[in-house]
């Protein structure tokens, strides 16, 4: 099924009356919004707006995610933290495609299967903080909790939140998706050009060790071609849009009843997750992804307790569908080994179905010498690498990777092979919360993945360069 060409009969209406009666739970990370009327007259907008995807394009997604639990497919969902309004431009969002992209090819060679291509984009505006309050000096404000709350500026009238953004998050998702399906289907992603990219990026020498791999591709695709491959077949690929469901002010308004089944979809997104922070079980956020039939995904630290696992999986999944629930684990890189296999132990033996991804970078925050909230890039691979352990260990599906990452020079994570140093932040560190890879550390970061990929496919877990 072409994700851009859904069927009428498969488009969600707006049917407030048969919407899910929300219960009033404590819901936690929402900001204080200061206009209530404002917030209405947002909410009631958001009501009557078209949907951004139609609940056919999320049953595939979670068909594709169910072959990703299955070992049939591997996925890639990457994007930024925190998205930004005045980033919703043709070259910002033409950057972080094609990165996601060039990852993709590398990453589907390394696994023999296919990449489910997910963004973290078209929605990711809202963010949880640790902190409520910002200190500069001696004047304090309110957190920024992304664009579509407050701006990013340190001044009184930036950061309080304004209801009126929950439509100007809309209306950027829309912007914004709109061009990712025409990238994604117009020949933009076409895999001749994306080959093409990627030795443009392995002809830098620092990472030449790359090489073989490119070659190793370049030969496949020589002999696909003699084969008689249809390349032009390979010109449109299929890519969706997921965020994290933070705020329920914009989530519940646009919820949807979908005409086909007469089940409720999120329509802001094809998969929605619920973040570290957020996922208490007797809260809205699990509350509200429990009623939405897209696949859902949830964010698994360190200190979750394998029991309290069980009951999330009894309340978000209980027909244990294969790619309704993906547990995305976020250790560090020094915890994984302790943490990740009492968790998938627990889970598999009660015969729950979720796909397992890995997210290496929540994990792995802290601030730099200079005072920059920072990641190391060897500590995402030492996460990743840790990851694949634990499952081989256990005879379980590593499912993908869950990346913050942009399509630019950056420098806001330290490390890989141009090493970026601490002295190096300042340069050009323009998130508006985590450190994200930048395009060359992507890639690498790719390069080394589809490693572990194939090594494991060898029953070996190391990547040998
Ligand atoms: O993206 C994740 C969280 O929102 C983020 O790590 C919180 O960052 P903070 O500790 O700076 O608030
Ligand atoms: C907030 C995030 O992560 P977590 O909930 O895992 O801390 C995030 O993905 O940006
Ligand atoms: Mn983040």
């Amino acid at each position: 099924m072409s994700i851009i060409s859904p069927t009428l009969s498969a488009a969600a209406s707006h049917e407030p009356s048969s919407l899910p009666q929300w219960a009033d739970l404590p819901a936690a990370q929402q900001p204080q919004w200061p206009d209530q009327d404002a917030l209405a007259a947002a909410r009631a907008e958001l009501a009557a707006a078209p949907p951004l995807v139609f609940a056919g394009e999320c049953d595939v997604l979670r068909q594709r995610l169910a072959a990703a639990s299955r070992g049939e497919a591997f996925l890639l969902q990457g994007g930024d933290c925190a998205e930004m309004f005045s980033a919703a431009t043709a070259d910002g969002i033409r950057d972080r495609i094609k990165t996601i992209l060039q990852m993709a090819a590398v990453l589907t060679y390394g696994a023999s299967t296919p990449v489910i291509k997910v963004g973290r984009i078209a929605g990711q505006y809202a963010k949880p903080r640790s902190s409520g309050s910002e200190t500069r000096g001696d004047v304090t404000l309110p957190a920024y909790r992304g664009d579509m709350v407050n701006d990013f500026a340190f001044t009184q009238e930036s950061r309080t939140p304004d209801p009126r953004r929950l439509v100007q998050a809309y209306h950027t998702s829309a912007s914004t998706l709109n061009l990712v399906r025409a990238f994604t289907q117009g020949g933009f992603a076409d895999l001749r050009h994306v080959h093409e990219w990627n030795r443009g990026f392995i002809a830098n020498s620092a990472y030449a060790r790359y090489e073989s791999i490119a070659s190793d591709i370049d030969r496949a695709m020589k002999f696909m071609a003699a084969c008689g491959a249809d390349f032009d077949a390979l010109r449109a690929v299929e890519f969706f849009a997921s965020h994290e469901a933070l705020l329920l002010d914009y989530e519940k308004p646009l919820t949807r009843i979908d005409s086909r089944t007469g089940n409720p979809y999120a329509v802001s997104g094809h998969f929605l997750w619920v973040g570290e922070r957020t996922r208490q079980l007797d809260g809205a956020h699990l509350d509200f992804v429990s009623r939405i039939h897209n696949p859902i995904g949830m964010k698994v630290g360190p200190t979750a307790d394998p029991d309290e696992l069980m009951r999330v999986i009894d309340k978000l999944d209980p027909e244990r569908e294969p790619g309704r629930l993906t547990f995305i684990t976020r250790m560090g890189a020094g915890k994984i080994h302790d943490a990740l296999p009492r968790i998938v132990e627990r889970v598999t033996s009660e015969g729950a179905k979720v796909v397992w991804v890995c997210d290496p970078m929540h994990g792995n925050t802290f601030e730099s010498s200079t005072g920059y909230k920072t990641r190391e890039f060897d500590d995402i691979i030492a996460e990743v690498q840790g990851f694949f352990e634990v499952h081989q260990g256990l005879g379980t599906i590593p499912g993908g990777i869950h990346v913050e990452l942009t399509g630019t020079d950056v420098t806001e994570c330290l490390g890989g092979s141009e090493k970026i140093l601490a002295g190096d932040l300042e340069k050009r560190y323009e998130t508006a919360c985590d450190p994200r890879l930048n395009h060359q550390q992507s890639l690498e970061l790719a390069f080394l993945v589809a490693q572990m990929l194939s090594a494991r496919a060898e029953g070996l877990t190391r990547p040998t360069v």
